[in-house]
């Protein structure tokens, strides 16, 4: 039974999981190598409680469902059941994270990696126990993307899968187990074959950025939130998708390495909202507006898909 959890690194995705799992009636220890991160990531609790409020999601009858920060690493992770390490996507800083909490853990603590997709049969190399290593990729924003892909690499017990996913399930949320250890995951591999397709369309300007998202967002995106995409190929019709198919997959962007576009922009520092421009510019003041107007819409399309309004 997991009942303390330890999240290790407060950027993008740190928060939003502490306050989700805080809400579970867990509780949560939350580390990050940065005081700023940590003081950012305090300060975002009140923003993310107000979104798990509007989502529905009760505060534990008993319990505080608060997170308590902390700058020392070892009282973070001592004593935790499971412990979540959610450091940049680099495997040797989350390789000397693994290597610096093994003496702090017991045997029985299960250590799972947000990773986007770094096999985790290549990160449990790092740690003395890998039979507690596990996958546990959440989605932006964790607070309010109910889905989780749990990861078994080579090494990791049948055991520690299940009581991951039993503990995503106690949480109300989704779990979704994959039964290969495959790069990037399921999500990202999708997601992945989806971007780098619609930079290609916009480097060869067959359409302008504004116009692929109005596209994908209105057309496919709405869609896929009601009809999966397996069930998709169903409701289009098998003959329809082989038609297809046989003349547009040879078409479609199959690069092997990052799409000059994206080189150019990381080149130019341009990384998007965290620096002011990237696809699109943004002024101090519309940052400020996005987040809250997104999580206003991803809230409301969740409460209608659940059934709730
Ligand atoms: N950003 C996204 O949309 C998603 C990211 N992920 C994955 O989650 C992980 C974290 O991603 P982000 O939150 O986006 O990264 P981020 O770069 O925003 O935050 C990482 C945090 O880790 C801290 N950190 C760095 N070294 C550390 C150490 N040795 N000990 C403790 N803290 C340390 C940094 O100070 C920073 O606050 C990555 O593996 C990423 O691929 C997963 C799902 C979505
Ligand atoms: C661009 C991009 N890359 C990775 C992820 C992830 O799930 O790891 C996401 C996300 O939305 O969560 C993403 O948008």
């Amino acid at each position: 039974m997991i009942k303390r959890v330890a999240i290790i690194g407060l950027g993008t995705m740190g928060p939003g999981m502490a306050a989700r799992l805080a809400r579970g009636g867990v509780e949560v220890a939350a580390y990050d190598i940065s005081a700023e991160a940590l003081e950012r990531a305090r300060n975002m609790m009140a923003t993310a409680n107000g979104v798990l409020d509007a989502l529905g999601i009760d505060a534990p009858a008993e319990g505080a469902a608060d997170v308590r920060f902390t700058d020392d690493l070892e009282d973070a992770v001592k004593g935790a059941d499971l412990v979540i390490e959610n450091v940049p996507e680099k495997e040797e800083i989350k390789a000397s994270v693994y290597k610096q909490i093994d003496g702090m853990i017991s045997a029985d603590t299960i250590v799972a990696s947000d990773t986007s997709g770094i096999p985790i049969t290549k990160l449990q190399a790092h740690i003395s126990n890998p039979s507690r290593m596990v996958g546990m990729h959440w989605s932006n924003p964790p607070h309010i993307i109910p889905m989780i892909e749990v990861i078994r690499g080579e090494q990791t017990a049948v055991e520690t899968v299940e009581t991951i996913r039993d503990f995503i399930r106690s949480l109300g949320l989704l779990p979704v187990l994959l039964k290969k250890d495959v790069p990037g995951f399921v999500e990202n591999r999708v997601l992945y074959a989806l971007l780098r397709e619609v930079v290609d369309l916009v480097e060869r300007d067959v359409i302008e950025p504004e116009d692929i998202d109005t596209c994908v967002s209105w057309g496919i995106g709405y869609k896929l939130a009601v009809v999966g995409p397996m069930a998709l190929l169903d409701m289009a019709g098998m003959d329809i998708y082989h038609s297809v198919s046989s003349f547009l997959n040879e078409d479609l962007c199959d690069r092997k390495d990052v799409a000059p576009l994206v080189r150019k922009q990381m080149d130019a520092g341009k990384l998007g909202i965290k620096s002011g421009e990237g696809v699109y510019s943004y002024t101090p003041e519309r940052i400020a507006e996005l987040q809250p107007e997104r999580a206003r819409k991803l809230v409301a399309i969740r409460r209608i898909l659940e059934g709730r309004d």
